[in-house]
């Protein structure tokens, strides 16, 4: 169990690469013991944000913070927070035990802990082959026991299920809920909702650099459509108006989003109008994921 427990900050971070508003004003944060998926389109601006945070990019404004703490002022940066940016950046001749060794040694760990990682990862029993003989699976396997080596509270993951097959993905999805369960913060980045919807406990979804939702996938269901009809139809309409919620009315009945069919068929009752059809159109979140990102995704 990781003590305390680390939250990210990002208060109003925002970066302009001349004139593209790459990361636009993003505010929010990243608990301790969830794994939170960090969702947009390619060129949406995640791996701007992520580089920000790890101190790889300078923001334009704002800030983004580990407890408070900015990256280039930890302490020891290792042990508080681990990465994996990308997974081909390893020497192909060399093998997954000796990368990780070299990485022990250069931060002052035992190499008992390379040992233990590799284990983690389920790398042992590839441990002394070379990495160029590596499925993709196998090198990001390794990318997230080298993030490990410093026993650290938090995990930043670019895109850590990029090209896995399911069964990779499905191995992914233990990987990151296990390490949330002893107490970690995991922030993971993915443009593909469905690789990640089965590990996550809260999403932020970016568009064009600026977030569009902010929450757990059972809110971003709830965005969902719901269907009704009724005589009344224009009646009807306006109530539902009422609350705030999204209405077209069409000619086969009234289209409401931000709200639910229990809702409508509620306030139907109470108006007194009686409804002759009330039925969810349930978009799948992938639907509705592509219908806040503006359908950029691939
Ligand atoms: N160094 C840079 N110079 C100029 N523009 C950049 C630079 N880095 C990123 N951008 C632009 O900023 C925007 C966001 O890019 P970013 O790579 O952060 O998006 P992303 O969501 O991570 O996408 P991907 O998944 O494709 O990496 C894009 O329009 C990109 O072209």
């Amino acid at each position: 169990m990781v003590s305390g427990g680390t939250t990210i900050e990002f208060r109003g971070i925002t970066k302009t690469f001349g004139a593209v508003r790459a990361v636009d004003d993003l505010t929010f944060s990243v608990q301790p013991g969830q794994v939170t998926g960090f969702l947009g389109p390619n060129g949406a601006g995640k791996t701007t944000t992520l580089r920000m945070l790890l101190g790889l990019v300078r923001p334009t404004s704002g800030s983004a913070t580990f407890g408070g703490v900015a990256y280039a002022q930890l302490p020891d940066p290792l042990r508080t927070v681990g990465t994996a940016l990308e997974a081909s950046s390893f020497h192909p001749g060399r093998s997954a035990r000796n990368h990780l060794r070299v990485y022990a040694a250069a931060a002052g760990l035992p190499s008992s802990r390379v040992e233990f990682v590799l284990g983690v990862v389920g790398l042992l029993p590839y441990a002394d082959r070379r990495v160029g003989g590596y499925s993709l699976g196998m090198r990001q396997r390794l990318g997230l026991a080298s993030a490990l080596l410093g026993d650290p509270a938090v995990l930043v993951l670019d895109e850590p299920t990029n090209g896995l097959d399911p069964e990779g993905i499905r191995w992914m999805r233990g990987f990151l809920r296990d390490r949330a369960a002893e107490g970690r913060t995991v922030l993971v980045s993915s443009h593909v909702l469905s690789e990640v919807q089965q590990s996550v406990d809260r999403v932020v979804i970016i568009s064009r650099g600026r977030a569009v939702y902010e929450g757990d996938l059972d809110g971003l269901e709830a965005s969902a459509t719901v269907r009704a009809d009724s005589a009344e139809r224009a009646r009807l309409a306006s109530a539902i108006a009422l609350t705030g919620a999204a209405v077209t009315t069409t000619d086969a009945g009234v289209i409401a989003t931000g709200i639910t069919t229990e809702e409508v068929g509620r306030l139907a009752l109470d108006a007194g109008i009686a409804l002759t059809l009330l039925t969810e159109e349930r978009a799948g979140l992938e639907d509705v994921f592509l219908e806040l990102v503006g359908g950029e995704a691939a």
